[in-house]
Order: structure tokens, then C-alpha cells, then sequence
């Protein structure tokens, strides 16, 4: 990884670690309690969608659209070659971030404990962390260093064979001080075509105990009912709101789609729960 080498050789890993243990703690990643939460994302270009700057000023405006639509944290781009990102990106987000306390999350392919300093350095209180790319013992390295740092991850699978691996990594971690969300990717890496019907057929193997996440393919707010419905805290949502010329209005319309069907669902669970008319 030419990107990682560079830094480490610009800035040692215990000078970096020194750095961003004096800074103040990020925002903290809050969800809003047994209802639905999205997370926005910035990115300025994909593999799937091509070029996606074509409706935004810069990622400043942008995230500050993001959040004040009402977004849980913003995911910020840092890969370079295929999604157009970049540290200064997550730096600029935080930046505008956080005197609305919201977090900035490092979206990468993260392999090394290095490049999670490094978004902690940038202001990130939040990394993505792909169960796919690593072993476990990195899983866990990834997991410590985020933990020690106050950042939040998620922990993103593609499939059920992950979604195992992720079971097994958590369970180990019962006593750890720490903030996870265990995301399910229903982009298929090959064809890069979405599948939402894996987001309902892996739902049962999502492991407990941690909001789930919805990840990628959310592009209406009838999909937003549908992964509410499947049972997911939390969407993942990029093209779509990069696509959008007001992306604080449409997010303020998912969250409010999402949130009202949370609550329907409650009404009836608690109709059918206490032996209430249910049509
Ligand atoms: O743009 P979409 O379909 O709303 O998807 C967002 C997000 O899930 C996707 O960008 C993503 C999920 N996991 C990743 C890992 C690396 C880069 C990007 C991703």
C-alpha cells in the first residue's frame, strides 16, 4: 500500500500516536434510541455511479447540508484512484462537523492501525473497518486502536461467512469500552450491482446486541421503509444524496419516512403485545 508507506515515512507511527492522544475527543456517535438513524456519505466519484461532484459545491457544503438534515455522522471518502477522496476531504468535513457534533467517519480500505490515527488526526470520530480484506487478529488491532481513540467503527460484512467472523471477533469483546455498529454491504464487490434482497436474507445472522446497518442501494424512501421493515437501526447513503441538488431536504424526508414507520411498527407490536384491535 504505496499510500500508507509514504505517510509512515513522512510521520512515525508513535509520533502520529502521540498527536492524537493530546487532541480533544470527537463527537460522540449518537442514534436516536429504538428508532432510525442514517448515516450521509461524501463521495466525489465510484466505480458504479462514475463522477458524482457534479451537484455539489465541495464537501464542506455538503456536509454541512448532511448534517443539518439531520444526519447521524457523515461518511467521508479518503481512497484516491477509485472514489475520488482524500484525507483533506475527512479534514474538511470534521472541521465543519464538529460544532454540530456530529462525527466525520473514514471511509477506506483500511488495513493497518496507522491509517486509523490518521483519521483521528484528520478529526474523524468514526472509521469503517471491512471484515473481508482483514484476518482476525487485524479485526481486532483495528477495533483496539479505534477504541483507544474514542472513534466509533463499522464493521462492514458482505455476506454470511463474514457476518460469522464478525460474530466471533464481537464475542470476544464483551468488556471492551467501545462503540460498534455491524453494517451489511448488499453491493456485490464483482459485479458491483446492488442486491437488496441480501440486506432481508442475512438479516438473522446479523449478530445481536448491535445497531445494523443497511449498507449501500438505498435510493427512495419506499427502500428506507423496506430496511426499517427488515429490521435495520441505520442506512448507509451515498449516490443518492450526491445525486441530489438538496440533500438536506432528502434526507430529511428519509429520516422522516424511517422514522414514522419505526413507529408504526412499535404501535403494533404493542397493540398485538397487549391483545389491542389490529384491523
Ligand atoms: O452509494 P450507495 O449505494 O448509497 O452506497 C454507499 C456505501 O454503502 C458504499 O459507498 C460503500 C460501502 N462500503 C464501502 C467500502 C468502500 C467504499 C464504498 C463503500
Amino acid at each position: 500500500m504505496a499510500r500508507l508507506e509514504q505517510a509512515r515515512a513522512r510521520e512515525s507511527e508513535q509520533a502520529l500516536w502521540s498527536r492524537v492522544t493530546d487532541l480533544p475527543p470527537p463527537p460522540k456517535l449518537k442514534l436516536c434510541p429504538e428508532s432510525f438513524d442514517i448515516i450521509a456519505e461524501c463521495k466525489l466519484h465510484s466505480p458504479s455511479a462514475g463522477d458524482l461532484s457534479a451537484n455539489t459545491t465541495g464537501v464542506e457544503a455538503r456536509v454541512q447540508a448532511y448534517a443539518h438534515g439531520g444526519a447521524c455522522a457523515v461518511s467521508v471518502l479518503t481512497e484516491p484512484s477509485r472514489f475520488g477522496g482524500s484525507l483533506d476531504h475527512l479534514s474538511q468535513a470534521a472541521a465543519i462537523l464538529a460544532p454540530l457534533h456530529v462525527p466525520a467517519m473514514r471511509k477506506d480500505f483500511l488495513v493497518d492501525p496507522y491509517q486509523v490515527m490518521e483519521a483521528r488526526a484528520a478529526g474523524a470520530g468514526g472509521v469503517l473497518v471491512i471484515v473481508r480484506m482483514l484476518d482476525r487478529s487485524r479485526i481486532t488491532e483495528l477495533l483496539d486502536c479505534a477504541a483507544m481513540l474514542k472513534m466509533f467503527v463499522l464493521l462492514e460484512a458482505f455476506d454470511a461467512m463474514d457476518l460469522q467472523t464478525a460474530h466471533e471477533v464481537l464475542a470476544l469483546r464483551k468488556a471492551h469500552d467501545e462503540r460498534i455498529l455491524v453494517g451489511l454491504n448488499c453491493r456485490d464487490l464483482e459485479k458491483l450491482t446492488v442486491e437488496l434482497g441480501r440486506l432481508a436474507e442475512l438479516i438473522d445472522q446479523m449478530p445481536p446486541g448491535y445497531a445494523h446497518v443497511a449498507e449501500s442501494g438505498v435510493t427512495s424512501l419506499d427502500d428506507v421503509r423496506t430496511v426499517v421493515d427488515i429490521g435495520y437501526q441505520v442506512a448507509l447513503v451515498g449516490t443518492t444524496l450526491m445525486h441530489s441538488q438538496n440533500p438536506r431536504k432528502l434526507l430529511g424526508e428519509m429520516l422522516a419516512a424511517g422514522r414514522e414507520r419505526t413507529m408504526a411498527m412499535r404501535s403494533r407490536q404493542i397493540r398485538l403485545a397487549t391483545g389491542g384491535d389490529d384491523e
